[in-house]
């Protein structure tokens, strides 16, 4: 679809461009990723639901849209804003276009906008909520505007729910089988099963609502809490889950969501980033060695605290063991008296670099005992 399109921000502030993909209406929470390569994998990542994605790379749908790299069963992103779309997309992959891809799955874009003006306003007032409406018959502005300021804030969001499987399956291990894995789905990528599946390791992928013995059948030998949307003050279940868990001493590991449900269950706070981190090239200091990963990142909150601190919990001493340089957030939790340490950011990668791939060692050293 061709024509105006507008992106209305909830400050009032409206940026005109071209529809992109689908058109019509779509609100959200606009945030902001500074990736240059692996759309393809952000737009399918459970954890982007309701959020309108801009992009600060200019130039987006260069390798088009292939039928290996979704992170999911399809795009999850509320909306998607860029700069210049790719006029001829070349990569062997590619089957069909980015506008295509989009279009196909009624995700609505907008083209044209100077996203790096639209970055720095998110950047200084936050992340805030956001519209975007081609087409005809979409009102006027201010109703646009309207209804864009009556829309969910993401603080309070309890999402995992609306993208997770409703039914248990398994991904087998690659070659023999070392360890079997519980995944509490909460919003989980395709390539983390694949990575646990490269270790020997086979995972059920088990619904978000799963009782602790729905979560527990077959006596895994570890448990895996994944990423997921919303707000994480909202997982109530899910850190009730985690905490029967960690009494039970069953080794476990979580990823982004997965980090901010194990720090709650360890009973530390969570609150919201002004404008998050969403990139492939984000440093994080692990303070128990020393050594600095370049990380795949996509979170809009955080767990309260200090790296590099130790503090009490209901089980045992914890390391909050990771942070990132650039402000100082938590970005990873070790107990230190139960089998158990989460990263707030992806060593699953997809997209991003593989600095953090060794997690998934860690993960079944943790298993073995070691
Ligand atoms: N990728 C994720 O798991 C995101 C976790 C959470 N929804 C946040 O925004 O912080």
């Amino acid at each position: 679809m061709t024509g105006e399109a507008l992106l209305v921000l909830e400050d009032g502030t409206i940026h005109r461009g071209e529809t992109f993909g689908a058109g019509g209406r779509t609100l959200g929470e606009a945030v902001f990723t500074t990736g240059m390569t692996g759309y393809q994998e952000t737009l399918t990542d459970p954890s982007y639901h309701r959020q309108i994605v801009v992009a600060t790379a200019p130039h987006i749908g260069n390798t088009g849209w292939n039928d290996e790299d979704d992170e999911s069963s399809r795009i999850h992103v509320a909306g998607y804003v860029v700069r210049d779309p790719a006029r001829a997309p070349s990569n062997w992959r590619s089957r069909r276009s980015l506008t295509e891809e989009l279009e196909r799955q009624g995700i609505v874009g907008v083209a044209g906008v100077d996203t790096r003006a639209v970055t720095r306003r998110l950047r200084e007032s936050g992340a805030m909520r956001a519209g975007l409406f081609s087409g005809d018959g979409l009102g006027t502005e201010r109703e646009m505007l309207e209804a864009v300021r009556d829309s969910p804030e993401m603080t309070g969001a309890d999402l995992a729910g609306q993208v997770s499987t409703t039914a248990p399956y398994v991904v087998p291990a690659a070659g023999e089988r070392r360890f079997s894995v519980a995944a509490l789905d909460l919003g989980i990528k395709s390539n983390t099963p694949r990575m646990l599946a490269e270790r020997g390791i086979e995972t059920r992928v088990v619904p978000s609502s799963a009782s602790i013995d729905e979560l527990l059948e077959g006596d895994p030998d570890g448990v895996f809490l994944s990423n997921g949307p919303g707000d994480p003050a909202t997982a109530d279940h899910a850190v009730a889950l985690t905490s029967a868990v960690l009494e039970r001493g069953v080794p476990l590991f979580g990823i982004c969501f997965g980090n901010q449900i194990l720090g709650r269950a360890l009973g530390l706070g969570t609150f919201k980033l002004r404008y998050g981190h969403r990139g492939i090239n984000i440093p994080v200091i692990d303070h128990t060695t020393g050594t600095v990963a370049i990380t795949s990142q996509n979170h809009g909150f955080a767990l309260a605290g200090t790296p590099g601190e130790h503090v009490d919990s209901p089980h045992g001493r914890v390391h909050l063991s990771h942070g990132c340089p650039n402000d100082d957030v938590v970005e990873g939790v070790t107990c230190l008296s139960v089998p158990a340490f989460s990263v707030q950011y992806h060593p699953e990668a997809a997209a991003g670099p593989h600095d953090a791939a060794d997690l998934f060692d860690r993960f079944a050293a943790l298993m073995g005992g070691r």
